[in-house]
């Protein structure tokens, strides 16, 4: 039996790559030049956090040791995030999810297959370079030096098998993130244009 495809009037690229890699910078860029919707799970997180809600309360708790969310409650934001802007967009750009191989299955089933997972990759030297320079104005209670280790710990565990699943498709566009944003961005944009 042939199986229907999931939602097939959207795009979706995945952006994997450790903390500070790059993510949301190169996601800005993408929205000026091609008008998808940028989605980060992170963002999302902290909207959640920001508004104070008892859920808020325990991602905090949770994002400030560097651990993962559990899987659902994250997919549901991504969701509902979604499901708000449907109507005027033609394809989303996730950035920081999957943070693991089972929410890639997860989005896959509930949502739809991507076609194409950018992944940006930067040596860890650098990541942790730039999120501490970025520590020092983001407010962001994770842009410490202890947090920071944590989390590049669980990424190489946890988020680059995520890449080793997608390369088995043929989906995946290495992105050399240690030049300039421009730089990156030159390689970022050849990827995209190379779905058309
Ligand atoms: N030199 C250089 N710096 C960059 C580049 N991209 C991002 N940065 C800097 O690195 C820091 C992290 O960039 P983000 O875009 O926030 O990284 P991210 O991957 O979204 O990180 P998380 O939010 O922690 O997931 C920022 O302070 C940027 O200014 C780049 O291509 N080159
Ligand atoms: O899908 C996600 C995205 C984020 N996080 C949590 O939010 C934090 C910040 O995530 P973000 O993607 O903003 O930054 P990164 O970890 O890439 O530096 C992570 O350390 C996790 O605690 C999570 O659990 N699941
Ligand atoms: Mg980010």
């Amino acid at each position: 039996k042939k199986k229907k495809k999931k939602n097939p009037q959207f795009t979706f690229i995945h952006l994997a790559g450790g903390p500070g890699s790059g993510k949301g910078t190169q996601c800005e860029k993408v929205v000026a030049k091609y008008g998808f919707t940028h989605l980060s799970s992170g963002d999302l997180l902290r909207a959640e956090v920001s508004s104070g809600s008892e859920r808020g309360k325990q991602l905090a708790a949770i994002m400030e040791k560097g651990e993962l969310v559990p899987l659902d409650t994250v997919l549901d934001m991504i969701k509902e995030a979604m499901i708000a802007k449907a109507d005027t967009s033609k394809g989303f750009l996730i950035d920081g999810y999957p943070r693991e191989v089972r929410q890639g299955e997860e989005f896959e089933k509930k949502i739809g297959a991507p076609s194409l997972l950018l992944y940006i990759d930067a040596k860890a030297e650098t990541m942790v370079k730039r999120l501490m320079k970025r520590g020092e104005t983001s407010g962001r209670t994770d842009d410490n030096e202890e947090t920071i280790k944590k989390r590049l710990d669980l990424y190489y565990k946890a988020t680059e098998p995520v890449i080793a699943f997608y390369e088995g498709r043929g989906i995946v566009r290495k992105i050399d993130s240690e030049g300039s944003v421009d730089q990156v961005f030159s390689q970022v944009a050849k990827a995209i244009d190379s779905l058309k």
